[in-house]
């Protein structure tokens, strides 16, 4: 279990990690998702003990990452696949990782299997694809078996092939009862990964709940009318239902959430308003995730140009 305490993190102008607090189960994978900029890795890396909180506190099973002695056996981490000694091939560079853990040897054949790097065991890291380098990280990641994982933005860079084979060693690992933290900025990648689902934007806790609650939100069917007097036809619906969300978009188009397309159509039909078209439309995950952080984002498209 990692457990998230009002964690701050301030650089001079910056507030990166604002208050943040949550719980990371056993059992489960958790998504960790934000925009660019939104203080994911800044979290990581005061839960892994390599960035000093302002406030707050994160603990790993009860304490701080520094308190466990050789760290591998404990909690596994791949933080930034870009940094590896180029120079050492995939075999030393695990290799030295299970010496300095204590770790015996054989773990380093063990995960070069098991992340599809046996063959290239011997070929310099300098040469890696960043979806190899992606996977020597993940074996650094288990080479000591722990019982907590944390994978800071690990499908960057791994091919459809790749993307498959990580989201099954990851729901593996939850399967096994391990506690399994994985980073992203796109929430499609969580889709089919995460069971549970954290939501951070600017800093500052967003969502904390099931995916399978987010998505229930999320694909609430929206239906856009187009009929030549919105205001009559929402008056109607108003009256129908006083819960339903009814918007009027403009002129001859109306926004409602709460009805099917179907009854729409009769309470028009029933009340003699005229309608022109009745189209529903489920929301997408990622649309519901951009939705929720669009207050936060730190560097929109429309900022690029330097206008
Ligand atoms: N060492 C640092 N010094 C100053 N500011 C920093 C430092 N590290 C991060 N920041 C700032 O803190 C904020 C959060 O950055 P962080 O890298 O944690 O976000 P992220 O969610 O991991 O983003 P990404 O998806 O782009 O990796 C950003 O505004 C960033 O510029």
């Amino acid at each position: 279990m990692i457990e998230i305490d009002q964690l701050t993190k301030r650089y001079r102008k910056v507030l990166a990690v604002d208050q943040l607090t949550f719980t990371v189960r056993p059992g489960q994978v958790t998504g960790f998702l934000g925009p660019n900029g939104s203080g994911k890795s800044t979290t990581l890396r005061m839960v892994l003990g390599l960035a000093r909180p302002t406030g707050g506190a994160a603990t790993i099973g009860g304490l701080p990452f520094q308190q466990y002695g050789t760290g591998l056996r404990h909690v596994g981490a791949l933080l930034d696949a870009g940094d590896l000694h180029k120079g050492r091939t995939a075999q030393t560079h695990l290799a030295g990782l299970a010496r300095s853990n204590g770790l015996p040897r054989r773990r380093v054949r063990e995960v070069l299997e098991q992340v599809g790097l046996a063959e290239v065991a011997g070929r310099r890291i300098g040469g890696f694809s960043l979806g190899m380098r992606q996977r020597l990280g993940i074996a650094g990641a288990v080479l000591g078996d722990p019982p907590v994982l944390i994978f800071d933005e690990p499908i960057n860079g791994l091919d459809p092939e790749g993307i498959r084979w990580a989201r099954e060693l990851f729901r593996g690992l939850a399967a096994e009862g391990r506690t399994v933290l994985v980073s992203s900025h796109i929430m499609s990648e969580m889709e089919n990964t995460a069971d549970h689902l954290v939501v951070i934007g600017g800093g500052r806790l967003i969502a904390d709940e099931p995916l399978a609650e987010f998505a229930a939100r999320a694909t609430t069917a929206r239906v856009i009318v187009r009929a030549p007097d919105p205001a009559a036809l929402a008056a109607v619906l108003r009256e129908a239902e006083p819960a339903a969300d009814v918007v009027v978009d403009g002129a001859e188009a109306l926004t409602v959430t709460g009805f099917s397309a179907v009854r729409i159509n009769e309470l028009a039909f029933g009340h003699r308003v005229r309608v022109y078209e009745v189209t529903a439309r489920g929301g997408s995950l990622e649309e519901a995730f951009m939705d929720m952080t669009a207050g936060s984002v730190q560097f929109r498209t429309a900022d690029i140009g330097g206008a």
